[in-house]
Order: C-alpha cells, then sequence, then structure tokens
C-alpha cells in the first residue's frame, strides 16, 4: 500500500530498502499474473516474508445466510494463504448495512473463524477500523476479541485508526503482548475531515505528520508484542512516486522509531555559505551591489567565495539554481555516521574535501567543520560590513512534487533538525505548502516548499524559484545602502501597504518607510518580520534580507503571494 507500482515493483523496492517482510494488499494479488504459489517464491529469493495478507471485510454480526456466504469467502482466501505461505489475515471491523450492533454476536461469529483458521494453522487479526460501523476504536476490538476467546484470534492495531480518533492510550498496556498479532505504523497530518477520507489519502510515514508514533510503539512493545512493525501508508502522492525512494523514506522513518539506539546528530551552529551555480556575472554583481565582498578564490577552479560578515555565497558554475547547503557541524565525520545510519549515503565531488550527502531534491548538504574556509585563497578583498548583513537567516527550497515529506523525513533524521508545522497559502500557479526544518538553536533555518497538486498546465514552465534570506539588524539601513548601490530590490505595490494599514494600524511613520524601501511586514504574539526582496536573478534564484524583532520565529508566509505576483510580472515584462 505504501509503495507505487505493480507487485513486481512493489517487492522489489521494499527487498532493495532492506524490509524482510511485507503485507500483501488482495488487490496486488488479484491483478498479478503469477500464482499465490509463484509469488511466494518471488518473495522468498527477494528476502521477503508475507507477513499478513489483507484486507478480509465485513465478516461478523451478520444473519445466519451472510454467515455461511462470509465463512465461505473466508475458505477460499485461506486456500490462497496457505499456497502464499501467509498464516495471518487481517479482518477488518464490518461497515456492511447486514451487519448488527451486537458484541455477542460479533464474538460468536469471530470465534466460529478462528477455529476454522486454526483448522489450518492460519491466524484471524481483528483491526477496528476508525469508521467501523459498530466497532471503531481499539478498546471495542479487545473486547470483543477477548469474549471470543480463541487462541487464533488476536488484534491487528494500526496506529492510524488508534490516533485519529484521539483513543485514550493507557489500555494498549493492558492487553497481553501475545493477544496482538499485528501491528500496523501510519503517521498523519492533523485534519478536520471525514477520517475514511483522511485515512485513505494522507497518511504519512511515521515522523512526517503530527502523531507521537514513538510514544505508541513503545506502549504497544510494553505489552510484550514481538510481530512486526509494518507499515500502512494510504497516501496519494506516493502512490504514484517512485517505489525504490518511497522504500528508503519507509525504511528512515522505522529507524527513526528507534532513534535512541541510533548516533546522534552533532549539534549544527549555523549556515556556513551557500552554493549557487550560476552562468554569467548577474549574480556576482547582484552579491556586490548588495554589499558582499568577493574574499575568496579556489585555487584550482572557477569557485568563489563572496561574504557579508557571516553571512557566506559560494559561486560555482551551472545552471543558475542552489546547488548546495553547508551547515556549521561540531563533527563532520559523525554527522557523516548519522547520515549513514539513516541511508542517506556520503557522496564524492572532484576537489571538494567536505563530507557531503545529496538531500532528496538533489542539492548537496555539506558539513563544514573549523578550517573549511582553507580550501579557498584570500582575495586580498576585505569585507566592510557592506549593507548590514549578517549571517544567512534561512535557505528556501522549492521541492519536487513527489519528495517533499520525504524531504522533511530526510533533514530530521539525517540533519537531526525537527519540522515546524506546514503552513498554506494562495500563489499565482496554485496554493502552495511550506514547510521548515530548524535546529534547536534555530541558527540553521530550512524551508521547503511545494505545490499542493501537481502543477497545472497553464503555469509557466519555469522551475519555481528558490532563495537564500540574510539576516540584517536594521532593514531600513540595509535596504537605504542597496538602492544605493544599484541593487536589483523588487518593488512592490502600493495596494499592499494600504492593506497594512487596514489590518494592522501601523504608525504613519512606519508604514512610509516600508512603503519607501518596498519592505514587507508581519508580526504575531511574539514579534515582528520586516523583510524585502531582490529581482529574479537569472531564471530561478533570488535574495530577500530579513529582521526579526522580538520572538518572531515565522517566515512572512502571507507576504509570499505579494513577492510571488512581483516576480511573475517582472518575468512577463522581460519577456
Ligand atoms: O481503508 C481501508 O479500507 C483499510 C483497509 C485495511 C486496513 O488495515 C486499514 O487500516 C484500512
Ligand atoms: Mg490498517
Amino acid at each position: 500500500m505504501c509503495l507505487s507500482g505493480t507487485l513486481e515493483d512493489k517487492l522489489a523496492a521494499a527487498a532493495e530498502a532492506g524490509f524482510d517482510g511485507i503485507e500483501l494488499f488482495e488487490n496486488d494479488l488479484v491483478v498479478a499474473p503469477f500464482s499465490p504459489a509463484e509469488v511466494r517464491r518471488r518473495c522468498a529469493d527477494l528476502g521477503l516474508s508475507i507477513d499478513l495478507y489483507q484486507p478480509f471485510r465485513d465478516f461478523e454480526a451478520v444473519p445466519p445466510d451472510v454467515l455461511a456466504a462470509n465463512l465461505r469467502r473466508a475458505e477460499r482466501k485461506f486456500d490462497v494463504m496457505a499456497e502464499l505461505g501467509a498464516d495471518t489475515v487481517l479482518v477488518c471491523s464490518s461497515v456492511s448495512p447486514d451487519a448488527v450492533d451486537d458484541d455477542d454476536l460479533a464474538a460468536e461469529q469471530l470465534h466460529a473463524l478462528a477455529s476454522r483458521a486454526a483448522d489450518r494453522g492460519m491466524r484471524i487479526a481483528y483491526e477496528a477500523l476508525a469508521w467501523g460501523r459498530f466497532v471503531n476504536t481499539y478498546d471495542h476490538s479487545w473486547r470483543i476479541v477477548r469474549r471470543a476467546d480463541h487462541p487464533a484470534l488476536g488484534l491487528c492495531l494500526d496506529s492510524f485508526h488508534v490516533l485519529s480518533r484521539g483513543s485514550d492510550l493507557a489500555a494498549i498496556r493492558t492487553i497481553p503482548g501475545s493477544k496482538i498479532f499485528f501491528l500496523q505504523l501510519a503517521d498523519a497530518p492533523r485534519m478536520h475531515m471525514d477520517v475514511l477520507q483522511w485515512s485513505r489519502h494522507y497518511r504519512l510515514f511515521p515522523g512526517q505528520g503530527a502523531f507521537d508514533l514513538t510514544g505508541f510503539v513503545e506502549k504497544v512493545l510494553s505489552t510484550g508484542y514481538s510481530g512486526p512493525l509494518s507499515l500502512e501508508v494510504f497516501n496519494d502522492v506516493f502512490r504514484q512516486s517512485d517505489p525504490h525512494r518511497a522504500a528508503v523514506d519507509a525504511m528512515r522513518s522505522l529507524l527513526l522509531l528507534q532513534e535512541h539506539e541510533m548516533p546522534a546528530a552533532p549539534e549544527l551552529s549555523g549556515h556556513a555559505f551557500t552554493e549557487l551555480a550560476v552562468t554569467g556575472p548577474e549574480i556576482a554583481n547582484a552579491l556586490g551591489r548588495m554589499g558582499f565582498t568577493h574574499v575568496g578564490q579556489h585555487p584550482s577552479k572557477p569557485v568563489q567565495l563572496w561574504r557579508q560578515g557571516a553571512a557566506r555565497v559560494v559561486l560555482n558554475e551551472g545552471a543558475g539554481e542552489i546547488s548546495a547547503l553547508a551547515v556549521e557541524s561540531a563533527d563532520p565525520q559523525r554527522s557523516i555516521a548519522r547520515a549513514e545510519a539513516f541511508r542517506s549515503h556520503e557522496l564524492s565531488r572532484e576537489q571538494v574535501s567536505l563530507p557531503w550527502v545529496e538531500a532528496p531534491d538533489g542539492t548537496a548538504v555539506f558539513f563544514c567543520g573549523e578550517g573549511w574556509q582553507q580550501d579557498f585563497e584570500p582575495t586580498g578583498r576585505v569585507d566592510d560590513g557592506g549593507a548590514g548583513l549578517t549571517r544567512t537567516d534561512h535557505v528556501s527550497l522549492s521541492q519536487p512534487f513527489d519528495n517533499f515529506d520525504e524531504a522533511a523525513l530526510f533533514y530530521r533524521t539525517v540533519l537531526g533538525l525537527r519540522p515546524e508545522l506546514p503552513t498554506e497559502f494562495a500563489a499565482p500557479f496554485g496554493l502552495v505548502r511550506s514547510r521548515a526544518v530548524t535546529n534547536a538553536a534555530r541558527d540553521v533555518r530550512i524551508s521547503l516548499n511545494v505545490s499542493l497538486l501537481r502543477r497545472g498546465e497553464w503555469a509557466p514552465g519555469v522551475p519555481d524559484p528558490q532563495h537564500i534570506a540574510f539576516a540584517t539588524d536594521d532593514v531600513f539601513a540595509s535596504a537605504s545602502a542597496m538602492r544605493e548601490n544599484g541593487a536589483p530590490l523588487l518593488k512592490i505595490p502600493d495596494n499592499y501597504y494600504d492593506d497594512l494599514d487596514a489590518r494592522l494600524a501601523l504608525s504613519p511613520e512606519l508604514l512610509a518607510s516600508l512603503r519607501e524601501y518596498s519592505v514587507l511586514y508581519d508580526r504575531d504574539e511574539d514579534g515582528e518580520f520586516l523583510h524585502f526582496y531582490t529581482e529574479l536573478l537569472g531564471s530561478r534564484v533570488f535574495f530577500e534580507v530579513v529582521q526579526r524583532v522580538g520572538g518572531y520565529l515565522g517566515y512572512g508566509g502571507v507576504n509570499a503571494p505579494v513577492r510571488m505576483a512581483a516576480h511573475r510580472r517582472l518575468r512577463l515584462a522581460r519577456a
């Protein structure tokens, strides 16, 4: 269910990512051209056991004629399972109009089913679907299993059904581990919607959503449960993305559940630099006009280090995009050990001495220790403080549609960053979701952005832009110095300031300065955010300058559509 493709694709991807078992979803078998015995051999060849066959629906608490038909249906499925070598079948709680609200009857009929399964050396794992007609909580399914009292009948616990209902988890620890036959794990974003739709479209791998999967798994394991930890993630995007990548993402999510056994992530302390791959002088010119100085030169390659305060940009040759982000690590080799443990492998690139890995969108992530700047020879030019930029505030990367949740989990596991809550805004070409990942000190901040739906066909065929945001302590002083130097700053329309005035009743002086310098503004209970942008440089990159006042932790997301519309207008004017 977690992987796209046909059965062959799914099995290959699961095996390659190191899984040792699967749940076989009935549809995948029904449409496959292989007999169950052939599937069994294929799985064995790949080192995969078939740990569960599912789903068997709408069985319990029905009138006698329906029961007879259901038992016949079950026997046919037991035949298939025998050929597959699968000994456990998932029976999910009924949604049938034939079912009645009668726990005694449900228990009695499940007992009958379990007896037949036992005759064939098989077991029934009963799962409460969150939308089951009468049985929709795990404690209710447990009461029925306890009442049925058959050794071949136990529970399937599925974290989504349990956590989506907000069930009290205390009772989990009262279930004997031997009566939990199967454990399914799925995370999800918090949503206020019909639980069936939520489950079938938006599940996520553990660590990608809002549920506490670590706490849930701890409770289940404390019962003595020793069966598989299986992932059952119904997700519209995963359903259509590369199964090999999704399987690695899935494995990473399981490893996160045992994070205490993984190498700890060394402390990160800021963005060492961000690398831009550029063609032509446009970006170097812009950096110069923004007050950056070309302070270092690579001895053998056309690679330049530009600096202003502790804000650093490396310019390399390439297609006009952010090609790498570099973080300062207390121990780069341990950062790599952590990355390797989470299935992200160290890469090498000619003449790069820094250890690095690749993020899901292809951006290189460098781990810099002390002295990394020695790779550059001084140009003799000195940073005089320029326009007052102090450091990199954040790097903003637009993500490929298929890899957004994978990216959040990558940064969480490999770099040890914390994902913040996602936000959404309406951009000119569709809704955009934005999610930041940060370290505890918040001196490493990466903002990930993605279209909510795959881009519409009328949207321009240019890639979504990416940017680097630099911090200043005085946004107006920086804007004024840059304007004086002829930096290509983005003009914000007057309508925006009229709306700000209406919404926030800012002092006339502040409003006038914002308008004068095309500075945007946001505030929340904790502080204020003042920021301005450059025009697009080339087709893909721009810069932002931000001033945080007080404890404002966001990214001015409310203002992003204003910037996007302005960039769009410029693109059209240039075309
Ligand atoms: O959406 C469903 O129908 C469905 C089926 C089987 C499961 O194990 C489950 O959690 C949900
Ligand atoms: Mg389930």
